[in-house]
């Protein structure tokens, strides 16, 4: 599909992207371009066989690539954008894979001026809690979704391709506006990561954490998987989309009032209800959508 792949920012969705785009042989030659300081990392890429060349100079890295994938956390793409503007070639494609996608679209409109039609915001809905690229897998997006998010100035042509590039490495892809997918993914990503952040960093502050670690069951591992998630990922993320998230959170702390009310009154059958109907909800949800996975 392509001569050559430069991915910029090669951990964990990057490496990913690399060592599948590699196996199902749809690109001669895969690239990464990072900063001084992230050259430990880009090394161990090259060592591990993700990429081919690694570059800290933009012109080398953009000379003869023919697409590139943005893998840097959201906060960085202003920085990114501007680094790209001046080798910006139209016969180039180029997408990203940032969690949220109006402060992506806001930052190639405050560098370009508009988003240019060859760049198709996208956010593969696979990942782990894990970053760098030791953690990445061939797998990572088979049976997985990913939603592209092209505006209406975006080029048809530039969007099948790229939605190709992403179904042959496995991704179901789905395509909606940058603003249903903040929303959407506020309430199904965002939210419980916070959630998670929230109880584990509350429960580590109690006397009895080793106890609390120590007898983790099930839910609660679950929890503290995803509180080790990387702090500078999630930071940008949830600056990026607090528009969205924040009126989510007020929600949930009435709901979790609700909860404690009943809680207080010893209202057994309020909380049959409450539980009822979340686990309806989500027999709902399955029986609604397909899981890729
Ligand atoms: N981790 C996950 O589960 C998922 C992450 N994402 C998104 O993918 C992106 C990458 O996430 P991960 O691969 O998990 O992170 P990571 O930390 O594994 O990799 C990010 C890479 O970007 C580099 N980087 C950071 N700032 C940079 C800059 N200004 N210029 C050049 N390189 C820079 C880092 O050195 C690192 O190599 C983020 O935007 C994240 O929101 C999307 C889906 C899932
Ligand atoms: O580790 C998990 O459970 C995740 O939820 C991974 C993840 C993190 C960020 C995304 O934008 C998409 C997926």
């Amino acid at each position: 599909m392509f001569e050559r792949l430069c991915i910029i920012g090669i951990g964990l969705i990057g490496g990913s992207i690399a060592k599948a785009a590699r196996a199902e042989g749809l690109c001669q030659q895969v690239v990464a371009l990072g900063r001084e300081k992230n050259l430990p990392n880009m090394q161990r890429a090259l060592e591990l066989g993700v990429v081919d060349a690694v570059y800290t100079d933009t012109a080398r890295a953009m000379a003869g690539t023919d697409c590139v994938i943005i893998c840097t956390p959201v906060g960085s793409m202003q920085a990114i954008f501007t680094q790209l503007k001046p080798y910006w070639n139209p016969q180039t494609l180029y997408s990203d894979a940032g969690s949220t996608k109006g402060s992506v679209v806001e930052a190639a409109r405050a560098v370009f001026g508009d988003v240019p039609s060859n760049f198709v915001p996208a956010h593969p809905i696979a990942g782990a809690e894990r970053s760098g690229v030791e953690a990445a897998k061939v797998d990572l997006y088979k049976n997985r979704r990913l939603i592209m998010t092209p505006l209406s100035s975006t080029d048809a042509g530039a969007v099948d391709k790229l939605g190709e590039f992403w179904r042959r490495i496995g991704s179901s892809v789905s395509v909606m506006t940058v603003e249903h997918h903040d929303t959407v993914l506020a309430a199904t990503s965002h939210l419980p990561h916070i959630l998670a952040f929230a109880l584990v960093g509350m429960l580590g502050r109690k006397d009895e954490q080793r106890e609390i670690f120590k007898y983790a069951a099930g839910g609660f591992k679950d929890f503290s998987r995803i509180a080790s998630s990387d702090p500078t990922m999630w930071q940008d993320i949830c600056l990026a989309n607090k528009q969205e998230i924040i009126p989510l959170i007020q929600q949930f702390q009435a709901e979790l009032g609700r909860i404690e009310q009943l809680l207080l009154r010893d209202n057994a059958s309020g909380l049959f209800d409450a539980f009822s109907y979340a686990k309806q909800a989500r027999q709902r949800f399955l029986e609604t959508f397909d899981d890729p996975t």
